[in-house]
């Protein structure tokens, strides 16, 4: 592989500011094994009187909403819905004074996300910005989260999630759905995170295999049940704007017959969380029994425990609030081997 322009390196900087933007984010949110959140200015009084939350945000963010509202649910027991802000802004009814809509925005400066926060405020509901410190969005509210900076747009979904993870752990906490030493477990699988984003040499190139196998394809369509639908939407753009491939993303459950007979088209499902496989497995197996070839992105355990033996990219384990975040790393990386490809192959054009 030909990289006079040293793209190589420039790409191995962006995947370790993945793990550099984490670790900074917990290190001011954790404080002696504690979750601390100083730009929250919400009561424990006002967090126990929410009846709902509501995840808001516009292209990549609102696909962080999606992804994180399931788990969001679990961790504070609360309904939780991810609507998107272009649609929020229209809304009338939707907002009431115990409504919590948590406002996800990578700038602070999205057109649609400013007018949801203004109709939610307007609604008189709670709003709570994470965001880009000094933004807009971030002066609006009066409390926040603030996002880590990040040169490259590989960080937001990273970042993003995990700072509105952190943020459902707290509210959790606060409720009385997560007890202290849960959280305090999860916070230190959170720390262990940036040592899961590294990629030897080794794994880069088994990487590189399975860019060249997707670089066949002329479709790409991934797929994935709730958090990993989110996921499979979030990536699939990162495919078509950095690598220029033709990705879509769909529901598991929606991929038709029809869509396993398209001729050149790759079906790669993302697995994150054991506790759906039950739901994902059949999915799969159909998608499997249709195209001869796939590729699963999934953790390990989840491998070994459905004995998915081939055709598949793993990352370590962590717990399933948290495999999103190395999945979308290891996703990442593999557009990153693409476009590295792609440019590969044009410099050598102009060469000759
Ligand atoms: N085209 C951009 C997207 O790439 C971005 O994800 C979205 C949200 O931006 P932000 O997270 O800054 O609110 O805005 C626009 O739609």
């Amino acid at each position: 592989m030909t990289d006079n322009l040293g793209i190589s390196n420039l790409y191995e900087n962006d995947i370790s500011e993945i793990a550099q933007s984490i670790r900074r984010f917990l290190d001011e949110v954790i404080q002696k094994d504690k979750l601390v959140l100083p730009t929250l200015k919400m009561s424990r009084h006002a967090i126990k009187g929410l009846s709902e939350i509501i995840l808001t945000g516009s292209g990549q963010s609102f696909y962080t909403a999606q992804a994180m509202a399931h788990n969001t649910e679990m961790l504070t027991d609360l309904p939780t819905y991810a609507i998107p802000s272009a649609l929020l802004k229209g809304t009338r009814g939707v907002l009431y004074r115990d409504a919590l809509v948590i406002a996800i925005s990578q700038s602070g400066e999205n057109a649609d996300t400013i007018s949801a926060v203004k109709r939610a405020m307007g609604n008189s509901a709670k709003v709570v910005a994470v965001t880009a410190k000094d933004s807009t969005i971030a002066k609006m509210c009066k409390s926040k989260v603030h996002l880590t900076d990040c040169d490259t747009s590989l960080c937001t979904f990273q970042n993003e999630y995990l700072a509105v993870a952190m943020l459902s752990m707290y509210l959790g906490e606060a409720l009385g759905c997560m007890s202290k030493i849960n959280t305090s477990v999860s916070l230190r699988l959170a720390q262990m995170l940036p040592g899961k984003l590294s990629f030897t040499p080794n794994s880069e190139k088994e990487l590189q295999n399975v860019a060249d196998f997707i670089g066949k394809f002329d479709n790409i369509v991934f797929c994935g049940y709730s958090t990993d639908e989110a996921l499979a939407q979030a990536v699939a753009e990162k495919f078509r704007l950095i690598a220029g491939k033709t990705a879509f993303a769909l529901p598991i459950y929606d991929i038709a017959q029809s869509c396993l007979e398209l001729k050149n088209t790759l079906i790669v499902p993302i697995v994150s969380n054991s506790a759906s496989t039950p739901i994902v497995m059949p999915y799969i197996d159909a998608i499997k029994y249709s195209c001869a070839d796939t590729i699963i992105y999934t953790t390990k355990n989840i491998a070994h425990d459905c004995e998915i033996t081939d055709g598949t990219v793993t990352v370590d384990d962590s717990i399933p609030l948290f495999n999103p975040i190395t999945l979308a790393t290891v996703l990442q990386q593999t557009i990153l081997e693409l476009e590295v490809n792609t440019i590969s192959i044009s410099n050598s054009d102009q060469s000759a």
